[in-house]
């Protein structure tokens, strides 16, 4: 037992003494590339045409439907192809007036704050920046100076963002997401570690758009006021002051059919204006080498490769003006931010001008920028109705949504989902498919002036193919209501664009002649529509049966 202890220390002895001979007779790395190898990329870089800018740049974006169409204005054309250009757009396109509220305030909607319901984001996101190149010279016992065998800088971390089912809400959602820089390049030719990418997860149905930093424009609020402004306070001129301010946006064209123009999102472009800054200096300074003709020359060449390495983060730096609309899982993740390249390491600089490249490049910086997701549920169906209409009482009844249901007004303060499972006997059998409705806060008159809960919430149901608008039979006027309703959301010829159900509830309580004529007026108003009303009790159950068949068929008829 002892023996075997000490043979075993004996060996490791053995294996230490070993590793130290070979340490000491390694030979001068082999991966780097050749000094002529050097001195072909290095001529080639000086044959890169000075403008060496294409006229069209492919949309990294194309895949994706744009989110919301914006109104701008081209103040100026730039760059010899007119494809950069710099617009002018309300400042209202690039915050919101949502988010800076609940920003600014601790009582704001008291109920949706309290919720886990958010369907409102503003995310700042940083990429990594690219390691340093690494300067450094092969060592062994013979050698004191051998060949350069810096190694390059990892690629920084990237963002990425990607639409996910079963999700059904932002709460989740950090304010900051920073993806890690790459690591510096090593001695013996080792290249830096690459930044960890950052994969954010969104649910189906978020529209993610470019953004300012909400803290510039609390200020830039604060400062059109000349007050600290109460955000919440200031709520209806909010939404002016916002649509009035206009800003500055850099933007390229593109040939996309999605958004006309791309932001350009700003890495720092410094190196094509001063190609010394991108260099790393060890043992002679900067001061030294700008004074020898060789570096100078050799500086010259570079500045191509800075441009190439400037035109290709030109390509992927941008995001579209209209921003991205995740509506289905996507099949990938999307990237916002790249992560900056790495710098090259020493060993490619030796050639037959150069034997002792002190210097390597620097990383390329990372990128920073705001974005603003907002959620829009996808359900089939969309309850509209005035508060306590009875809407949360009937997707309580006809789903497994349990919303809450109480006697008072804007019980419902955040949209809730529910699905609905009826079976019907068809002539092929039983048909079991299954169907959403979204049950979204009440709506009252004035409700786009900002009144009660606004008609903030009405984005919920924009693309269901189906709303349903639900009246009370026990207010004075339902048909009056469900006018009201109707202008509220958009119009007439809005309403129009959908499958329109109505369903008259509360009909329990019409026992007097009274209420059976203000049915049969609303009755009227949608047959003249050509629309389906259907009466029913959501309390007592009756009719609601026949309420989720109707519902069935508005959500697949064609
Ligand atoms: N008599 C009667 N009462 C009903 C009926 N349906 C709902 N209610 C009552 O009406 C009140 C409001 O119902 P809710 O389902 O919370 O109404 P809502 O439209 O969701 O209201 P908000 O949350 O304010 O938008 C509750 O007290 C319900 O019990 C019905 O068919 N008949």
């Amino acid at each position: 037992m002892t023996r075997y202890v000490a043979t075993g220390w004996r060996l490791s002895l053995i294996q230490r003494i070993s590793r130290r001979s070979v340490h000491q007779i390694k030979t001068p790395p082999d991966n780097a590339p050749t000094l002529n190898e050097n001195d072909q990329w290095l001529d080639q870089l000086g044959h890169v045409p000075e403008n060496n800018i294409p006229t069209t740049i492919k949309n990294p974006y194309k895949a994706f439907n744009p989110a919301k169409e914006i109104d701008y204005k081209v103040v100026e054309t730039l760059g010899k192809y007119g494809n950069d250009v710099k617009l002018s757009s309300s400042l209202a396109n690039f915050s919101s007036t949502n988010y800076l509220k609940q920003f600014n305030s601790h009582h704001h909607r008291q109920g949706y704050r309290q919720s886990n319901f958010q369907d409102t984001k503003i995310i700042h996101c940083k990429s990594g920046a690219g390691g340093d190149g690494c300067i450094s010279f092969f060592r062994d016992a013979n050698t004191r100076v051998g060949p350069p065998d810096g190694g390059d800088g990892g690629q920084g971390g990237s963002v990425y963002i990607q639409a996910v089912k079963g999700l059904n809400s932002l709460t989740k959602l950090k304010s900051l997401y920073v993806a890690p820089s790459g690591l510096a390049g090593q001695a013996e030719q080792l290249d830096g570690a690459r930044g960890k990418d950052i994969l954010i997860k969104v649910p189906v149905g978020s529209t993610i758009r470019w953004c300012l930093d909400p803290k510039v424009v609390k200020n830039t609020i604060s400062e059109l006021t000349g007050e600290n402004v109460n955000l919440d306070a200031t709520s209806m001129s909010l939404k002016d002051m916002l649509q009035q301010q206009q800003i500055l946006l850099e933007c390229m064209k593109t040939s996309s059919p999605g958004s006309p123009f791309n932001i350009k999102l700003s890495r720092d472009l410094e190196v094509i204006e001063d190609a010394l800054k991108t260099w790393l200096f060890k043992d002679k300074s900067l001061e030294y080498h700008i004074e020898k003709q060789w570096f100078i020359d050799f500086n010259k060449k570079m500045k191509q490769y800075d441009r190439s390495l400037v035109f290709e983060e030109r390509k992927k730096d941008v995001f579209p003006l209209y921003g991205i609309d995740l509506d289905t899982d996507t099949a990938g993740a999307i990237k916002l931010l790249e992560g900056g390249k790495g710098g090259l390491g020493n060993m490619h600089f030796l050639t037959s001008l150069i034997r002792n490249p002190r210097f390597a490049k620097r990383g390329r910086p990372g990128l920073e920028g705001w974005f603003l997701i907002e959620l829009k549920i996808i359900a089939d169906i969309g309850l509209i109705g005035f508060p306590n209409a009875g809407k949360s009482t009937i997707l309580n009844k006809i789903s497994n949504a349990k919303p809450r249901i109480g006697h008072w007004e804007f019980t419902t303060l955040t949209p809730s989902i529910g699905t609905v499972a009826p079976v019907l006997a068809t002539d092929a059998g039983y048909d079991d498919t299954t169907f959403t409705v979204a049950d979204i806060p009440g709506i009252v008159k004035d409700a786009h002036l900002d009144r009660g809960m606004g008609l903030e919430f009405l984005k919920h149901i924009e693309r269901s193919k189906c709303w349903c608008f639900v009246l009370s039979l026990d207010n004075k006027d339902p048909l009056q209501d469900f006018e009201t309703l109707i202008n509220e959301v958009g119009g007439l010829q809005k309403v129009q664009e959908k499958e329109v159900l109505v369903v008259a509830n509360k009909a329990d309580l019409t026992g007097s002649p009274e209420s059976v004529v203000r049915y049969e007026r609303l009755a009227q108003f949608c047959q003249e529509q050509n629309w389906d009303i259907l009466p029913i009790s959501a309390l007592e159950n009756h009719n609601l049966d026949l309420l989720t068949h109707k519902m069935k068929q508005h959500v697949t008829d064609v």
